[in-house]
């Protein structure tokens, strides 16, 4: 939502896709969720932009690796920063824009499985997260059911700060403070 506010003209675009799969003024259904190809790219430009476990879990290997050049003892703390590798301009053009459409120009980019190693935001391997079906069809139907349904603004003279703030799950520093404002007039729509 906060990437959304800034961007306006993505914003528009997302909406008029919920106009064209599910219709004004109906209801978002479980069905239409893959369907919703430019809010699945959206969702994907955020996780890599802005990912959850931005170091994923600790992995501590049980024996001496050797990968590459580099040795790895057995016992070492490793952490993955993903935070970084989603952001390198090797593997991204233009890394720090929130573009959604590279997501939909190449659909293999955004694979959750971790099987991209430039995109993990679910993490990798046997510690993968295993919630991943859940959490895209559930971010996906609010933040769907939020545009489908109000216009979103921030309030007058104010600006979205993005700043992060690094932990364990990365937050944003300044939540942000939107004012929605009802699509429809009839209040049938938000019972
Ligand atoms: C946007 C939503 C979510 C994100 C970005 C996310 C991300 C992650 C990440 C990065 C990991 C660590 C993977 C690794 O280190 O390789 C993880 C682990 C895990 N996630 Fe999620 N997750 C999300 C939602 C969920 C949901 C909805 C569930 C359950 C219903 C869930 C359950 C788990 C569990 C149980 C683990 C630990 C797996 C293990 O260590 O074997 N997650 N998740």
């Amino acid at each position: 939502m906060a990437e959304l506010l800034q961007h306006p003209e993505i914003t528009r675009k997302a909406c008029k896709e919920l106009e064209e799969v599910v219709g004004k003024g109906n209801t978002l259904e479980e069905f239409h969720i893959s369907k919703l190809h430019y809010l699945d790219a959206i969702l994907k430009e955020t996780l890599r932009l802005h990912p959850v476990a931005p170091q994923l879990v600790l992995r501590c290997p049980y024996t001496t690796q050797t990968i590459s050049e580099y040795t790895i003892p057995k016992g070492s703390k490793v952490l993955f920063n993903v935070w970084a590798m989603q952001r390198d301009p090797e593997a991204w053009e233009n890394p720090m824009k929130f573009q959604p459409e590279r997501f939909m120009r190449d659909a293999g980019k955004g694979d959750y499985r971790g099987n991209n190693y430039s995109f993990l935001p679910f993490g990798s391997g046997r510690r993968v997260c295993p919630g991943i079906p859940l959490a895209e069809k559930m971010i996906l139907y609010v933040v769907s059911t939020l545009l489908h349904f109000f216009e979103w603004n921030l309030p007058q003279g104010t600006t979205l700060d993005l700043s992060e703030k690094f932990g364990l799950v990365l937050k944003i520093q300044q939540p942000p403070i939107a004012i929605p404002i009802a699509k429809y007039s009839s209040l049938e729509h938000y019972l």
